[in-house]
């Protein structure tokens, strides 16, 4: 990056070269520095005192993801780990965790083994866990596509469990967006690190790059004879055919991804526990929308279903207020949602 140079007698002055600045960016012709001044429009990075490179900057605006290696200690791992033992051995619990099993396993026999859950959901009451949220170098990055003000909005440690043979430990191809209802969706991230090497035999994230300049597209559940996981939704219609990057990762390796950057995961067919940790930030500016009428409806729908069995909630919990509860702000001021 170094080499790379604004030209400094720009026509102007540099008054106006500072000005555009923002919107111009020095091109590298075949190694060598070129002088030639393109304008380029960053839709979806900020210039956040330069964490990002050039480079880095343009993958993510081309691709809609970015992985930076070896982001998270092994010390920081092992600890979320174990925490994660203690939440399945029920040592640790907390207001609003949710538990789920995977559905070969859930819809069997009770199997009251930690090994049965496939993932912990809305850890922001879990100290030891919610701790992954605001690592420093993690909101380095997050502060790139978010602004100041930083929301954690959503939580996972996902443990996909070796395959029942049901093929039933994919996560189908989706974009994160269609379960929140806040926007923009490029003030919206995720950051997600593996806890250990992932690659195509435990079931690697699986990306369609540069899908976040489309739409958000109609979710169903796929119709996948083993059975599929609740709220599980895959892109309808979804062609296996389009082109797609399996994204190898180290433990500790970290990937940010745009909210509506399709994406799901393989089957895992090692006899492990893939495990990975994220969180999804908005910034604290976005504001909430009214999914009535949208594709959205049927997650709005969903959680409500959800809430009724689990706590017998008769009147219908508002989708926004349910993200109002769950979301902590980790810097800046919790302006908006
Ligand atoms: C970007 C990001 C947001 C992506 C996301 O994944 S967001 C998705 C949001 N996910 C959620 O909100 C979590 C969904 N899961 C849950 O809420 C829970 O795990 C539940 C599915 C409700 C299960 O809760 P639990 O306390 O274990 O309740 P029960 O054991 O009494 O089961 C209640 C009914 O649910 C069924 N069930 C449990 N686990 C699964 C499963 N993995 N897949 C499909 N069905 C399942 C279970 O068989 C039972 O069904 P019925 O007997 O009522 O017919
Ligand atoms: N019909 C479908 N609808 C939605 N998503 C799908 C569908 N079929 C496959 N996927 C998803 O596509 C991604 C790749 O799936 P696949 O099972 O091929 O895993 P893989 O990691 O590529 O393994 P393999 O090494 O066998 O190719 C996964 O996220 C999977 O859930
Ligand atoms: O860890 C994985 O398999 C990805 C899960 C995922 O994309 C999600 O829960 O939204
Ligand atoms: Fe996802
Ligand atoms: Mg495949």
């Amino acid at each position: 990056m170094s080499a790379m140079q604004t030209r400094s007698t720009f026509p102007g002055g540099p008054g106006r070269l500072a000005v555009l600045q923002r919107h111009l960016v020095a091109v590298p012709v075949s190694g060598q520095v070129s002088t030639a001044i393109y304008p380029t429009d960053f839709q979806y990075t900020l210039n956040n005192n330069n964490v990002l490179t050039l480079e880095q900057r343009q993958f993510y605006e081309e691709n809609g993801f970015l992985v930076i290696k070896n982001l998270v200690s092994q010390e920081d791992l092992e600890s979320f780990r174990n925490a994660f033992e203690r939440i399945c051995k029920k040592e640790v619990s907390a207001p609003g965790l949710v538990i789920m099993r995977d559905v070969a396993i859930a819809k069997s026999e009770y199997v009251p083994d930690q090994k049965a859950i496939t993932k912990v959901q809305d850890f922001q009451e879990v100290p030891e866990l919610f701790r992954y949220c605001s690592l420093p170098q993690i909101i380095k990055y997050v502060e790139c596509f978010t602004g100041p003000n930083i929301m954690a909005m959503h939580t996972m440690l996902i443990n996909k469990p070796p395959d029942a043979g049901k093929k039933t430990s994919r996560h189908p191809m989706h974009q994160d967006l269609h379960y929140f209802p806040f926007r923009p969706a490029e003030h919206v991230v995720c950051a997600w690190t593996a806890m250990e090497r992932i690659d195509r035999s435990n079931g690697c994230l699986v990306v369609l790059p540069g899908t976040h300049k489309g739409t958000l597209k109609q979710h169903d559940y796929p119709e996948w004879e083993g059975g599929v996981n609740k709220m599980y939704h895959g892109i309808r219609d979804y062609d296996p055919n389009n082109p797609r990057v399996h994204l190898v990762m180290e433990k500790g390796d970290t990937v940010f991804f745009h909210p509506l950057l399709i994406h799901g995961s393989g089957m895992n067919r090692t006899a492990g526990f893939r495990k990975a940790i994220s969180c999804h930030y908005a910034s604290a500016d976005c504001h909430y929308i009214d999914v009535k009428g949208t594709t959205q409806e049927i997650i709005e729908k969903e959680v409500a279903e959800i809430a009724f069995k689990r706590y017998g909630l008769e009147t219908a919990i508002d989708l926004k207020d349910a993200w109002m509860a769950r979301g902590r702000i980790v810097k800046g001021v919790r302006t908006s949602l």
